[in-house]
């Protein structure tokens, strides 16, 4: 038995259930016989656990595997690849061969627990649609992309999971791109993996192939071509294929045209940054979910306070529920604004309105003076609006004070704009495209 099981089952006995859930358990472990490397989700499990548990993790591990030697990182296992060859020397593979096609989806990721918004609805629509006709020429292949953390890896996988929830036989086959390069690779180099016959292998027959974050094959062009090969003959036997990406691939440098032209074939649906109701429902939803009360006001604080990104938010209530455990109070705004004081701060301290309206002026390429100033030309205004109603969403000034800031307009002016964006949101997909731009650049 691995060391890191070992350690984490002992963890298990001495500290309380919640703390283990919350901090221990979403650690995933690397180890060969010199060093253990530990992988938090996110900075907050990471800074939790250095200063709470890692004294105790080394001691453990120095015990179970004769090596003290662990570095705590935020990031992840290589998720698994399927029929991964052999090991080699060096860390272990995470998956051993033949392809396990119960074990390779995370049954976790659900379209149960997927909170549907506007920004994510046609994601949503489309992962279910090809769930429930895989290999539809509408929507295949599948792509989904967007910002890091907005659920497209969720998405994929529950299209997977609902597949096979469909066809408990389905054959589903998920791999992270840089899982497809090794793969690939080690089957050219290495002879005892059975080589390129044993690669393509894996593909046949399977019913459907999800591979996560394909930005990673730019600039590897024979693994494009590859991947490029394997496109083709999944296509040609009508087996789904869905992708994510982390933007349009087509602006993604250093991918071949002709793949990129392929990507288009089927349905290509962006996922944008979560608006405010939505965020507050998957607060909401993560606390059912792990069993933490948590009110709607906090819910709604941390969804003010947290735009772009679902996985610090995920983090934010990670930190709450376990804060509330360790001093046994219960989640309430006072406690949030006071357990995530920093954070929020942080958050907060990063946008202000002289930073917003510098952003606005370079994404429609103008100048500040044009911004501020009095000039109501359509091109002139429409930024102006956009930057109005960005201070408004993403700080925490009163309309007059943001009227004030853009050359001491009255707050009904904010107003009316706030309005008029937020019209324009529901009609206009190009204003509703630089909206979420936006918000992502002002958010990183
Ligand atoms: N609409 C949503 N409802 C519920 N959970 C969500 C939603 N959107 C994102 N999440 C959660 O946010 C976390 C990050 O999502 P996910 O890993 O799918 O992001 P991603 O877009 O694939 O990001 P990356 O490009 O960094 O891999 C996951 O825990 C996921 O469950």
């Amino acid at each position: 038995m691995d060391a890191w099981p070992r350690c984490l089952e002992r963890l298990e006995s001495e500290y309380p259930a919640e703390d283990v859930h919350t901090w221990l358990r979403p650690l995933q472990a690397r180890s060969d016989e010199h060093r253990t490397v530990l992988y938090a989700p996110n900075a907050f499990v990471r800074d939790e656990v250095e200063s709470r548990y890692l004294a105790r993790i080394r001691e453990l591990l120095s015990h179970y595997s004769g090596h003290g030697d662990v570095a705590l990182e935020v990031g992840s296992l290589p998720r698994p690849a399927a029929a991964k060859p052999a090991a080699t020397a060096g860390l272990p593979p995470t998956v051993p061969a033949p392809v396990d096609f119960t074990g390779n989806l995370d049954n976790h990721y659900t379209f149960d627990n997927f909170v549907e918004g506007r920004s994510n609805q046609l994601g949503r629509a489309a992962a279910w649609q090809a769930a429930l006709k895989p290999g539809d020429r509408t929507h295949n292949p599948l792509l989904l992309y967007g910002g890091t953390g907005l659920g497209k890896t969720h998405l994929m996988f529950a299209a997977g999971n609902e597949m096979r929830r469909n066809n408990p036989a389905a054959r589903v086959l998920y791999m992270r791109s840089d899982d497809f390069m090794s793969a690939f690779t080690k089957a050219l180099y290495d002879r005892t993996s059975g080589g390129m016959p044993a690669f393509k292998r894996q593909f046949q027959g399977i019913d459907a192939l999800l591979i996560d974050d394909i930005q990673f094959f730019a600039g590897k062009d024979r693994t494009q071509e590859e991947f490029f090969h394997t496109f083709n003959t999944l296509f040609d036997g009508k087996q789904q294929i869905i992708l994510t990406c982390d933007r349009y691939p087509r602006e993604v440098d250093g991918l071949e045209p002709r793949l990129k032209s392929r990507l288009s074939w089927g349905l290509s649906v962006a996922i944008d940054p979560p608006d405010f109701e939505t965020r507050a429902q998957i607060v909401l939803s993560k606390a059912r979910e792990r069993g933490t009360v948590v009110p709607d006001e906090v819910a709604f604080l941390l969804a003010k306070k947290m735009h772009s990104n679902v996985r610090d938010l995920e983090g934010a209530l990670n930190t709450l529920a376990a804060r509330a455990n360790f001093t046994g109070r219960s989640i309430t705004t006072e406690f949030a604004q006071e357990t995530l004081r920093d954070l929020l701060r942080a958050q907060q301290a990063a946008i202000s309105i002289p930073n917003i309206q510098k952003t606005v002026a370079d994404y429609y390429g103008l100048q500040m003076k044009d911004l501020l100033g009095k000039k109501r030309t359509r091109s002139l205004a429409r930024p102006r609006q956009m930057a109005m109603a960005l201070a408004k969403e993403l700080t925490e000034h009163s309309l007059p004070e943001i009227g004030d800031a853009f050359g001491g307009r009255d707050h009904t002016t904010v107003l009316h704009a706030c309005r008029q964006i937020r019209t324009l949101q529901q009609s206009d997909g190009k204003l509703r495209e630089d909206w979420d731009k936006l918000i992502r650049k002002l958010s990183e």
